[in-house]
């Protein structure tokens, strides 16, 4: 077991660095990187997930390369410019907005940078990320609209099922659907209440790439497949389950080992032509000690070792 460590590029979701868990097993690597909100419970999702990896492997794909987004945090408009110019030809931007302390302002000069770094055929989409009320909603939307040139969807506008119902029907603007999908007790809530014209699906939280695949054929909407800001061992199951639905029509949140100071592997998944190749990289000894949780920090790295064993036991309490 590899516990890894590495600092973010820009400061993501609150995080100034990532960390997780590299295991190895018969079929390959897998990554087990739950966010410390996440409890114990809600981390055996993120343990199927890396068992799968380790275990079984994936079911085979149906194209050799995936459309990615470029990831924009919550940033300065100098820094989000750069970012996507910088994105390895991403022709879609996601772009962070609703981050606390900031306002509507500063979220405008954000989507201005980066339809100009885009271009005028690019897309752009932005996460809120399940922060607003409907009212608060649907008047920045406006102002983000118009800002962005036209928005390609808005994910989780509010935090609730009935939220997003309300904003889809209130607005021209397409929602997606992300938390109300993963951190839900009934995923298919979205579908019956006609909340979302797309759903985000992230193999971690939701347990592996054949449980995506399973919920997005039951679901039955566009599928956008996204990474929990994993290392590239995380993100070759997200390029898999893309890699494998029978339909992509949209560019993938998979571009996140651009937000990574060091990656796992020597060669990382990045976007290359706006695309992820389809393929699983595995680390070496060199890439390995680059990362290694436990030279910097001993005690974080032995709290991880700590939830593995802990999550593992209550996987095998699961299975008997
Ligand atoms: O979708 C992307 O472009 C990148 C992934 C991404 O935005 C996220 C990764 C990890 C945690 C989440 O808060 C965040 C998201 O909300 O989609
Ligand atoms: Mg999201």
């Amino acid at each position: 077991m590899h516990v890894y460590s590495s600092p973010l590029t820009t400061r993501f979701r609150g995080l100034d660095s990532r960390e997780g868990v590299l295991l190895r097993g018969p079929a390959g690597w897998g990554e087990f990187s739950p966010f410390w909100e996440y409890d114990d419970a809600e981390a055996l999702a993120w343990w199927r997930a890396a068992r799968e990896a380790c275990d079984d492997g994936w079911p085979p794909p149906v194209r050799t390369r995936v459309p990615v987004n470029v990831t924009v945090p919550a940033t300065t408009p100098e820094r989000a410019h750069a970012i996507v110019t910088a994105s390895g030809g991403c022709t879609t931007a996601k772009v962070k907005v609703a981050e606390r302390g900031q306002d509507v302002g500063e979220e405008i000069a954000r989507l201005e940078a980066v339809r100009d770094a885009l271009g005028s055929a690019g897309r752009i989409r932005v996460d809120a990320n399940g922060a607003w009320d409907v009212p608060t909603a649907l008047d920045r939307l406006r102002h983000l609209d118009r800002a962005a040139g036209g928005l390609e969807y808005v994910e989780q506008p509010c935090p609730d099922v009935a939220g997003l119902a309300a904003v889809r029907r209130a607005t021209h603007v397409p929602v997606a659907a992300d938390e109300s999908i993963r951190r839900a007790e009934d995923p298919y809530a979205v579908v019956r209440a006609e909340a979302a014209d797309v759903v985000v699906l992230k193999v971690q939280p939701l347990g592996g790439v054949r449980a995506c695949l399973e919920l997005a054929e039951r679901i039955g909407l566009p599928v956008v497949v996204s990474s929990a800001l994993e290392s590239s061992v995380g993100l070759a199951a997200g390029v898999a389950l893309a890699a494998a639905l029978p339909d992509l029509p949209h560019a993938c949140g998979l571009a996140t080992s651009q937000l990574l100071a060091r990656d796992v592997v020597p060669d990382p998944l990045l976007p290359v032509d706006g695309h992820l190749e389809v393929r699983r990289p595995e680390p070496d000894a060199d890439s390995l000690a680059a990362t290694d949780a436990g030279s910097v920090d001993p005690a974080r790295a032995q709290a991880w070792r700590d939830r593995v064993a802990r999550v593992e036991r209550l996987a095998a309490e699961g299975a008997a």
